[in-house]
Parts: C-alpha cells; sequence; structure tokens
C-alpha cells in the first residue's frame, strides 16, 4: 500500500469508529478484507486510527468536520504533514481537497485543544493543578513500549543482550531498576525467543514501579485481590524468588492465561476463589477509569462519562473495605489505580481511612506520563498490630 492508500483505509476505518464500532474490531473487520495490506500497512494504519481516536477533538478542529476525512486530514494538520502529498486522487489514494476543505479547520481551543471532553479537563485540573495541561497533552502521543526483565530468569544485562541478538534495543529507564525501554524492535517482542522464554515481560514502567514500591520479600503471606491478566502478580513473585502469590478475580476468566505466563515465568500463582485470611499484603490494583493509561487504550476518555465515574469509585470503595478485612494485624493493604483522578487517588484513601481507624499510610506516590510511564497511584497503609 502506499502512504495515500494507508491513509484512505484510516479515513473509512474512522468513519465505522463514529458509527460506533470498537477502534480494536474496526481494525480486524478492516484487516480481514484487506488481504493486500502487509504487516507495515496493518501497523502505519493502526497507527493513524489511534492517533485520530487520541486526538479526536483536535483532529476534528483543525480538519473543519467530523468525519474521516476531515478528522485524518485534521491528523495530518496537527503533526505538519502536508496533506496535498497524500490526499493526491491516485489510485487507493484520497480525493484531492477540495476548496472548502482548504478553507475549514481552526485552531483548537480549550479541551478541545487538550483532546478531553470538558467535563473531563475539569476534573483534570481538580486532580492536578499546575500539572493538568502537560498530563492531557502527553495523552495525546503514543507510549513508549517497555519490558519488565524477570529477575527469577535474567538480569537487566543479559536481558538486554538476548534482545539485541534479535533486532530489539533497549535502554534503562530510571523509575524501575527492572525495566527497559525498547528503543528498536517493538513489535518483534512477542515472538522473540527472550519473551517466550521468560526473560522479559511486556509491563509498563509505572506499572513497575508500583510494585517496586510494595515491602515484598519471600516467606510473606501475599494476596493479589484484583490480577486480571496478572501483570502485578508476576512482578511481586518475581521479588519474593518465585512466590507463592495467591491471585483473584472477581471474573475468573480475566485470569485464563495466568498459568501460561506463571509457566513462562518461573512464578508461583495461586489462583483463589475465596481469599483465606490473614494476609500480610493485600494489593488491590481495582478498576478505575485508566485515565493514566489513555495514551495506549484512548477511546476511554471519551467513553467514560461522570455516571461511569461515579459507579467505578463506588466498587473501588467496596474492594477496599473488603480487601482491609483480609489484612492481619501489623499487616499492609496496598491500592493502585492507573488513573490521575484525584477522586479515585487520594480521595479514595482519606474516604477509607474516615471510615475505619486503626490504618495509617506508609507510602503514596502519583507516577504521571511526565515521569515517563502510565499515570499510575498507589498507596500502601499499614495496619494497626
Ligand atoms: C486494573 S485491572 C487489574 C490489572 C492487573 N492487576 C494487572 O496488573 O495486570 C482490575 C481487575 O479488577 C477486577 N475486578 C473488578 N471488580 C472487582 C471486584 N469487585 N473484586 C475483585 N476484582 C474485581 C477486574 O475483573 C479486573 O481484572
Amino acid at each position: 500500500m502506499t502512504p495515500a492508500a494507508r491513509v484512505q483505509a484510516a479515513i473509512e476505518i474512522v468513519e465505522t469508529i463514529r458509527a460506533g464500532q470498537p477502534a480494536e474490531k474496526a481494525l480486524t473487520n478492516w484487516a480481514r478484507g484487506a488481504r493486500y495490506a502487509g504487516s507495515k500497512d496493518r501497523a502505519a494504519v493502526r497507527d493513524h486510527v489511534f492517533d485520530v481516536v487520541r486526538r479526536w477533538r483536535s483532529s476534528a478542529a483543525l480538519g473543519g468536520g467530523e468525519g474521516g476525512r476531515a478528522r485524518l486530514l485534521g491528523l495530518l494538520r496537527g503533526q505538519g504533514v502536508d496533506p496535498d502529498g497524500l490526499f493526491t486522487g491516485a489510485s487507493h489514494a484520497p480525493a484531492p481537497l477540495t476548496r472548502e476543505e482548504r478553507a475549514a479547520g481552526s485552531a483548537p481551543t480549550g479541551a478541545e485543544g487538550w483532546d478531553l471532553p470538558d467535563w473531563l479537563a475539569d476534573r483534570f485540573r481538580d486532580s492536578l493543578g499546575s500539572a493538568a495541561e502537560e498530563t492531557a497533552l502527553a495523552l495525546r502521543h503514543r507510549a513508549d513500549v517497555f519490558l519488565r526483565v524477570n529477575l527469577l530468569r535474567s538480569d537487566p544485562a543479559s536481558a538486554r543482550a538476548r534482545l539485541k541478538e534479535e533486532g530489539i534495543t533497549t535502554e534503562p529507564h530510571p523509575l524501575s531498576p527492572t525495566a527497559l525501554r525498547v528503543t528498536k524492535g517493538a513489535r518483534a517482542v512477542a515472538r522473540s525467543t527472550a519473551f517466550a522464554e521468560g526473560l522479559v515481560e511486556l509491563q509498563d514502567v509505572a506499572s513497575q514501579a508500583v510494585t517496586d514500591l510494595l515491602p515484598l520479600r519471600p516467606g510473606l503471606r501475599v494476596l493479589d485481590y484484583c490480577a486480571g491478566g496478572g501483570g502485578k502478580a508476576l512482578a511481586m513473585a518475581a521479588r519474593m524468588g518465585g512466590g507463592p502469590v495467591a491471585v483473584h478475580d472477581a471474573d475468573p476468566a480475566r485470569m485464563s492465561d495466568l498459568p501460561a505466563r506463571a509457566a513462562r515465568a518461573g512464578a508461583r500463582l495461586s489462583p483463589v476463589a475465596r481469599p483465606e485470611p490473614p494476609y500480610d499484603l493485600v494489593l488491590c490494583d481495582v478498576p478505575c477509569s485508566g485515565s493514566g493509561a489513555w495514551r495506549r487504550a484512548p477511546e476511554g476518555k471519551w467513553r467514560l462519562d461522570p455516571d461511569g465515574l461515579a459507579g467505578l469509585l463506588r466498587v473501588q470503595a467496596e474492594i477496599l473495605d473488603t480487601c482491609a478485612a483480609l489484612v492481619g494485624p501489623g499487616g499492609r493493604l496496598a491500592y493502585a489505580t492507573c488513573s490521575v483522578l484525584s477522586q479515585e487517588n487520594a480521595q479514595q484513601i482519606d474516604g477509607f481511612r474516615s471510615r475505619r481507624a486503626g490504618w495509617h499510610v506508609e507510602d503514596q506516590r502519583q507516577f504521571l506520563p511526565s515521569d515517563g510511564g502510565d499515570g499510575f497511584f498507589i498507596t500502601v497503609l499499614k495496619r494497626a498490630d
């Protein structure tokens, strides 16, 4: 496919997203009917589509319309790319720009320029103050790919050397001693032998930094109450000489990949339908807005509404209360989100402490995209003896 044909494909996919189809599904459906598209074409089309979703409002403003064609035009203008080189009318390319299209479009203003719904721009300001703008703007960009070196199988220097043999170059990152930022070959990681042999896992650097803050050591009774795909459970097990870490999730199907992931990593994870207290440490990595990770999952910012957020806040408080009851005397409760909204973070901890006596905050950190990874929040609470 030519670069222009990729833009035309993205225009058509953005139209189906506008009609209500999730971006992943729209891309899969397109790929099924586009046997002529090679892996580089698919990757380029995907990048265009996700760039538009990240910049849904500003691309419409700059392109002067809500449709796929206007949004791709606006995206290119925002990226400083001359659209005339792509809107050529050649075979499979978008038709040349009309006079109206050339005249349309204006610089985005306010929340439009932050690429957030108005109500969320207000929440960003309330939560982040002077860091609100840079955080919102960071979420308009693609995220870096990070690996976690699995210390049960390797060390950072050896893992980097193995990856390099397979054409994947990396560099360390100051946020976590196990983190490697992929500088070349990100798309090859999942089929590399270093990955297959469990030397590295795909995991955001801030997600690693969150588990680094947990007071873990071999022999502790540890429960990951919202284990999901197990990214943090595996990282915790690696810091405990392999585990075991008890894993639980309200939706056990979300843990279906865990046995294979644990085997690859050399970690021991024990699924528990009903947690058996007391635990020395319970992590609740609660369901949240995902606002810290909207570079990776940008549809979330357009889908979330105030009622949805209120529902999440209720579930988070319930999980905190449930998990507190699982911690033994002198034990720890760790609360984590990949959110930058204070209602889901510090305010949730304040609410918990106003409901329950006998807990004190041992550690609290908010990671922002400006630190290099996703936005994450972690609080470690210690229960009185
Ligand atoms: C943020 S994800 C967990 C991500 C995971 N810890 C990781 O690092 O890969 C939140 C998880 O909480 C689960 N969940 C939602 N409500 C829950 C509840 N009431 N109790 C336990 N788990 C719940 C969801 O199914 C989801 O898998």
